[in-house]
């Protein structure tokens, strides 16, 4: 194989393939919808910057929002035989894409300011969303940080508890209670990993089911997993992989994909969310013997094992599409918080073997956050009437 040329996918309209938005709350929410495509484009117009892109059509697979749970539905058959333009594993001269996540977020934040203008002058509210952090690691403290921007940029109030390492799970469990009370609160995310001491399960499951926008209680897994049920959340890092797949044009249906980890953070709910979408999935966890071999046989590869350089070069087949959820802090004393961060892919070798790829940062990272905005968003709408399910 000759040098590995690399593109940057990057704003609608340089995208190869400008696959329609997955978005947000459209169909059902009438007054609110209406008025939304006219004016956003209206205002991106006057701004110089672009037309938000088509909206799926209904009965194709809808990935946010409320119109989720159709992905089971077998998709148009003209769609479905549409080649992909970078089809997994066809023999070309290579030019290696790299997905630009923070493009693709940027443009989902938009659409979310606008549903947000909207529903404050329908209903004279905005969506809330609630963080509760319990101690002081910096990548902790770095992701919430990014979570209150994206907030405050599409108008979402955002609320914080900051407790200490060595306060009690009690005091944990209030804040949790007091966020289930606050009727401006629409979502509550109890930032993880919470301090050994504290039994996680016990305070996941006292976040009330309509404001899990993590999508991690057993309800909204559970009904992730069956067909024809609608959770009410989905995880936002799951729904990240499959947005940056959708939005790089990449075909889903028959596909075989591989992911690496099994927790409910992200590899249970983006294997389950996968099955919707008709791929064939294979799960890599710390136990599985020769994963090279798995890999290497997968069109697409999304990796979240939280393991820096786990996946090597070697591991892909040629023309893989490659996923890197992992952000793993690594010590480095030039940096300005004295760490800097890597996915589980070694970069450098698989940008010579993938036709697309996501780096670190600015890949997944900023499309989870942008995801529990929408999350969010979906959740004051339920709250509000303007979503009929
Ligand atoms: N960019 C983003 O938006 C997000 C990034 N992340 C990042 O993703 C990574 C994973 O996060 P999270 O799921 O919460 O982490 P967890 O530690 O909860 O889960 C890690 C998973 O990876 C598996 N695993 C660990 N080591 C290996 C290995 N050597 N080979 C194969 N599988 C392995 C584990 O297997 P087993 O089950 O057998 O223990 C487990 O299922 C982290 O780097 C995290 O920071 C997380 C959320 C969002
Ligand atoms: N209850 C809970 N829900 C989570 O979803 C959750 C969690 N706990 N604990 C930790 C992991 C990790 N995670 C990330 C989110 C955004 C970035 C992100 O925005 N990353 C930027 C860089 C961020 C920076 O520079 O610090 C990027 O990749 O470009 C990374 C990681 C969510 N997680």
């Amino acid at each position: 194989m000759g040098g590995a040329a690399v593109a940057v996918l990057a704003a609608a309209g340089t995208r190869r393939n400008p696959a329609p938005l997955a978005f947000l709350l459209s169909r059902v929410v009438r007054g609110l919808h209406e008025a939304s495509p006219a004016t956003a484009a209206a205002e991106e117009d006057k701004a110089g910057t672009r037309r938000p892109r088509q909206r799926r059509r209904s009965g194709s697979s809808l990935l946010l929002g409320p119109d989720f749970p159709d992905t089971w539905d077998p998709p148009p058959i003209a769609a479905s035989q549409t080649p992909s333009p970078r089809d997994a594993g066809a023999d070309y001269d290579h030019t290696t894409t790299i997905i630009d996540g923070k493009s693709i977020a940027e443009d989902i934040r938009l659409h979310i300011a606008e549903e947000v203008r909207q529903m404050k002058s329908v209903v004279g509210h905005v969506p809330g969303l609630a963080v509760v952090l319990v101690g002081d690691r910096r990548d902790s403290e770095s992701y919430v940080r990014h979570k209150t921007k994206g907030c405050e940029e599409v108008g979402i109030k955002s609320l914080l508890a900051k407790l200490p390492g060595n306060c009690t799970e009690d005091e944990v469990m209030d804040s949790v209670s007091r966020f289930n009370e606050d009727p401006s609160v629409h979502g509550i995310l109890v930032q993880l990993p919470l301090p050994q001491h504290m039994d996680e399960e016990k305070i996941l499951s006292a976040i009330s089911l309509e404001k899990d926008v993590d999508g991690f209680h057993p309800l909204n897994v559970g009904n992730l997993a069956l067909r024809s049920r609608k959770p009410l959340f989905v995880s936002c890092a799951a729904k990240a992989c499959i947005e940056l797949l959708l939005q790089s044009g990449i075909e889903l249906m028959g596909k075989h994909v591989t992911v690496i980890g099994r927790s409910k953070v992200v590899g249970l709910p983006t294997s389950l969310l996968l099955q919707r979408h008709h791929t064939t999935v294979s799960v890599i966890h710390a136990f599985t013997a020769n994963p090279e071999a798995i890999t290497r046989e997968s069109d697409i590869v999304i990796s979240a094992a939280g393991v820096s350089n786990l996946v090597r070069g070697s591991w892909l087949k040629q023309g893989a599409v490659v996923i890197d959820v992992g952000t793993n802090p690594i010590e480095d004393p030039t940096s300005d918080y004295g760490y800097r961060l890597t996915g589980d892919v070694c970069f450098e070798e698989a940008v010579k073997v993938a036709s697309a790829i996501t780096p670190v940062p600015g890949g997944v990272g900023p499309v989870t956050i942008a995801m529990l905005l929408a999350n969010t968003l979906d959740s004051a709408k339920r709250v509000y009437g303007l979503i009929s399910d």
